[in-house]
C-alpha cells in the first residue's frame, strides 16, 4: 500500500478481528475502514471510533481496494465469500481479498481461485500470536498467494503484526500455521497435564511453573496460562474450539500426507473432551478441565 490513500475493509470482529480492524483504524495510513460482521451489532464500536460499517461482505469488498477477513473456521470463511452478498459479489477487476482465518488449504484454494476467477487478487495470511498481540500489533503474519498483493499489505501487515512471511502459492500459509498450531495444541495438552500429575502427586503447581520457567522448557504460554490454570479460570484469549478446529485440520493434513501424528492425535482427544465438557468458548488452557475428569 504504497498509496496511503486506499480504502481498507474488514470482515469478522471477533477477539482477533476487532483488535487488528482497529489498529488498522488508529494507524491513520487509510482513506477509510468499513467493517462487517455477522452479527452486525458488534460494529458499533468500531464506527464509534471513526470506521464506516457495510451491512454485507460484498458491501465492504466494492468499496475497498484491500479486504482482510479474520473468521472463525473454514465454514465461516467459506460463508462470508461464497454466501448471498458474499464476497464475491462485490470483487471486481484489482481489488484485493486477505483472508487471515485459520484454515486449511482446500478452504483456502477455494476461496483465492474464486476470487482470481472474479479478477481480484488473492493472499491467505494467517496470524500467530493471541488477543493481547493482537491488540499490540503484535501478531505474527504467514503470507501467501499473490506476491504484489501481499507486498502492497506490508503497512497493513506492520501495523498488525511485528514480523510477516511470505511462504509461496496459497496453501502454503495455511499448512505452516497448522503445523505451529498443531505444536501449541500438543504443548498445552502436555503441559496440562503435567500441571495435573504435579496436583495429584501432592506437589506445588507453583513449584512446577518456576522450574519449567528456569530450564530450556521455558516459555510465554507456560508463564501466561499457568496462573489461570491454578484458579480454573478461563477467560477467553484462544478459544478452545478453534485450537480443537486447527488440531483436526492440521491431523487432517497429517492423513493426507500419510504423516504419523499420534501426539497430536493424543491431544486433539483431551481438546474434545474439554468442548464435550462444554469448555468450547473458554480460553484453550480450559483443556486441563479434562484432565480433572475422574
Ligand atoms: N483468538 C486467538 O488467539 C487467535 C485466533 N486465530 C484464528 O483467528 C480466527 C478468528 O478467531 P477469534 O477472533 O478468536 O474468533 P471469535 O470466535 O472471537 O470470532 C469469530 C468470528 O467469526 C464470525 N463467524 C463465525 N461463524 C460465521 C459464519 N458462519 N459466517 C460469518 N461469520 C462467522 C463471528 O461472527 P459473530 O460475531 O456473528 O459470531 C466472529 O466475527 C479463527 O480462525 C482462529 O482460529 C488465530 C490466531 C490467534
Ligand atoms: O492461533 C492461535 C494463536 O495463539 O496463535
Amino acid at each position: 500500500m504504497a498509496d496511503a490513500k486506499l480504502n481498507v475493509g474488514f470482515l469478522g470482529l471477533g477477539i482477533m478481528g476487532e483488535a487488528m480492524a482497529r489498529n488498522l483504524l488508529k494507524s491513520g495510513l487509510f482513506a477509510s475502514v468499513t467493517v462487517w460482521n455477522r452479527t452486525l451489532a458488534k460494529c458499533q464500536t468500531l464506527v464509534s471510533e471513526g470506521a464506516k460499517m457495510a451491512e454485507t461482505p460484498a458491501a465492504v469488498v466494492s468499496s475497498c481496494d484491500i479486504t482482510f477477513a479474520m473468521l472463525a473456521d473454514p465454514d465461516a470463511a467459506l460463508a462470508a465469500v461464497f454466501g448471498d452478498n458474499g464476497v464475491l459479489k462485490g470483487i471486481s477487476a484489482g481489488k484485493g481479498y486477505v483472508d487471515m482465518s485459520t484454515v486449511d488449504e482446500a478452504t483456502s484454494t477455494k476461496i483465492g481461485e474464486a476470487v482470481t476467477a472474479a479478477g481480484g487478487r488473492f493472499v491467505e495470511g494467517p496470524v500467530s500470536g493471541s488477543k493481547k498481540p493482537a491488540i499490540d500489533g503484535q501478531l505474527i503474519i504467514m503470507g501467501a498467494g499473490d506476491k504484489e498483493l501481499y507486498e502492497q499489505c506490508q503497512p497493513a501487515f506492520r501495523v498488525m503484526g511485528k514480523k510477516s512471511f511470505y511462504l509461496g502459492a496459497t496453501g502454503a500459509a495455511a499448512r505452516m500455521k497448522l503445523v505451529v498450531n498443531m505444536v501449541m495444541g500438543s504443548m498445552m495438552g502436555a503441559f496440562c497435564e503435567g500441571m495435573a500429575l504435579a496436583e495429584k502427586s501432592g506437589l506445588e503447581q507453583t513449584a512446577l511453573l518456576e522450574i519449567l520457567g528456569l530450564g530450556a522448557m521455558a516459555n510465554p504460554m507456560f508463564a501466561l496460562k499457568g496462573p489461570a490454570i491454578m484458579s480454573r479460570s478461563y477467560p477467553p484469549a484462544f478459544p478452545l474450539k478453534h485450537q480443537q478446529k486447527d488440531l483436526r485440520l492440521a491431523l487432517a493434513l497429517g492423513d493426507s500426507l500419510n504423516q504419523p501424528l499420534p501426539v497430536a492425535a493424543a491431544a486433539n482427544e483431551s481438546f474434545k473432551a474439554a468442548k464435550a465438557l462444554g469448555r468450547g468458548d473458554d480460553d484453550f488452557a480450559a483443556v486441563y478441565e479434562a484432565t480433572q475428569q475422574k
